[in-house]
């Protein structure tokens, strides 16, 4: 079977005139962005790739590595930058699906190999946008130097050097509309303030650092549509249907909603919305607080419940009858109660959310969720926890679940791998997380007092959680003994009893 590449779509073309994938048409590089991930490329491209067939956007990208392990960047080169998107699920009660080609990147850039490419990329006049996905992980500040000649590590330190080309390339450069897409709560903000710490770290000037503020554009976003990505278990049979091998094909659902927080009006350059795509150019914060704690907060607590149940994926949680009853009761009773919203707006946002955790056509990996779980519990979780700082108990027994899915098997740089019921899956954190859990589990016996050492280290939750040990410990044992399904089975049984009693 052919790859997909320029001449494979024109065959295609050749035998169906209505595939209209854009691969003659001519367009300037608009815009870089960081990140080539499922996400990045189911969602901001293909928001690209639908101005670009309305002749709205009219430009291209180029994608850049943000690491240095990346394994994107050969494979969209061998594909001449093109890859399919496959959205499907249903909506109103009909089952929808849309399948194209995406040719909104012009060209990638591994900056480990090819640094000043990157930064020519500073000097051109066409470029006006830089967007960025570089998972909550790469939104940070490292302290690191300025190699002036090779790249820096974090995704930071490449824009600050970018940044800092541009101001130095020509005098009052105009500068960049920069739109990160990390799911990190303030993340324009949060990006200029880490690359204003950055040009300080490497004393660069004090001009340099007024231009980033009065001629760069930092935009706070949110971002929602659920990517599961490559579609492992089928792909053979997408290929058939399509006629091409693509090995960076991208599952998602339809539903996507993007807020932009901008202190300029962007619309005319961005048309978005004259497109049809559901993006609001408004203040992220209602918006976030809603979509974190009703979809990515019960994401990161089910998995680990799900996953040592035996199950793989959302779906498959969702088609369990006890443990789909346990995302409805942290949905429904633990978060919904604590959320200050209009009650029907919230409880309308945690019924879409349940419909669309029940997509037939989108396998979600619990595992996938799992990827940096104690940073996720961390920005998505800890903040919907009452005043007094108890955890209800689905939550708790999430915390169990995840202290038994961070056990590790085999230790590898970076990241372990974990062993349940004969398969291997992947468990990556921060490093000082995964020292700690490789810590614990290395002990004689995973006892009460080792549990609560856990719980109180400030250095892996941020917060001391170690009066929580004794009901974490017992859920814990219970896992052990009984199985997860089993012990929810039982927490829902008692939880209920409790309400009852009330
Ligand atoms: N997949 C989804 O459903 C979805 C939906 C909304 C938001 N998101 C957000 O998108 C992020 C990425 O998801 P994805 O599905 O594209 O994953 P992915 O693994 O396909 O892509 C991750 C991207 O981030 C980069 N990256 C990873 N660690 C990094 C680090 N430490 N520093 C710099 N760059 C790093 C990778 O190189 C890659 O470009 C998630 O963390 C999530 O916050 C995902
Ligand atoms: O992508 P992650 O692993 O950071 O988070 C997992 C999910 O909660 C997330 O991907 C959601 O599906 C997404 O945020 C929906 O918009």
């Amino acid at each position: 079977m052919v790859r997909l590449n320029v001449e494979a779509v024109k065959n295609l073309q050749s035998i169906n005139p209505s595939n209209k994938t854009l691969i003659n048409k001519e367009l300037p590089e608009r815009a870089i962005q960081f990140g080539e991930g499922n996400f990045l490329r189911a969602y901001l491209n293909w928001m690209l790739e639908k101005m670009n067939q309305r002749n709205l956007f009219n430009g291209r990208t180029v994608a850049i590595q943000p690491t240095p392990h990346g394994k994107v960047v050969p494979k969209l080169q061998a594909q001449n930058h093109l890859y399919t998107t496959i959205l499907q699920g249903v909506e109103n009660g009909e089952e929808v699906q849309e399948v194209e080609v995406n040719s909104t990147i012009s060209r990638s850039i591994n900056p480990y190999e090819s640094w000043e490419e990157l930064l020519e990329l500073a000097e051109s006049d066409s470029i006006e946008f830089i967007f960025s996905n570089t998972t909550e992980a790469g939104l940070v500040y490292t302290k690191e130097e300025f190699p002036r000649t090779a790249s820096p590590l974090s995704y930071p330190g490449k824009l600050t050097a970018l940044l800092h080309r541009r101001f130095i390339h020509e005098e009052g450069a105009r500068g960049f509309t920069i739109i990160p897409c990390e799911l990190v709560e303030d993340n324009g903000d949060l990006l200029k303030s880490i690359v204003l710490r950055i040009a300080e770290d490497w004393s660069l000037s004090e001009d340099f650092k007024k231009w980033i503020e009065s001629h760069n554009t930092f935009c706070n976003t949110l971002v929602d549509r659920i990517v599961p990505g490559y579609p492992k278990e089928n792909a053979g049979e997408w290929e058939r249907k399509l006629g091409y091998e693509d090995v960076l094909m991208a599952v998602g659902e339809p539903f996507h909603l993007f807020v932009v927080e901008a202190d300029e009006p962007l619309e005319e350059r961005l048309p978005f919305q004259t497109a049809g795509l559901n993006v609001k150019w408004a203040e992220v914060k209602p918006y976030r607080d809603l979509k974190v704690s009703l979809l990515n907060a019960p994401h990161t607590l089910l998995f680990p419940v799900g996953f040592l149940a035996g199950l793989q994926t959302v779906k498959e949680v969702m088609g369990d009858e006890i443990i789909s009853s346990y995302v409805r009761n942290i949905l429904y009773n633990e978060i919904l109660p604590g959320l200050s919203f209009e009650k029907s707006e919230k409880q309308g946002f945690a019924d879409a959310v349940i419909e669309r955790f029940q997509n037939p056509f989108v396998k979600h990996r619990l595992a996938d969720l799992g990827l940096n779980a104690v940073q996720k519990w961390k920005s998505r979780v800890f903040p919907l926890l009452p005043k007094d700082g108890t955890i209800p108990e689905s939550m708790t027994l999430s915390i169990a679940s995840l202290l038994h899915y961070y056990r590790p098997n085999i230790v590898h740089d970076g990241y372990f791998m974990g062993l349940h019921e004969g398969s291997e899956y992947k468990v990556r954190d921060d490093q000082v997380v995964l020292d700690a859990f490789i810590d614990f589990w290395q002990k004689d016996e995973q006892g009460r007092e080792e549990i609560s050492r856990l719980l109180s280290d400030k250095r892996i939750w941020g917060r001391d959680l170690s009066m929580e040990a004794n009901n974490v410990h017992r859920y814990f044992l219970s896992i052990q003994n009984n199985g997860a399904k089993h012990t929810t089975e039982q927490m829902l049984k008692n939880n209920l009893a409790f309400e009852n009693q009330k």
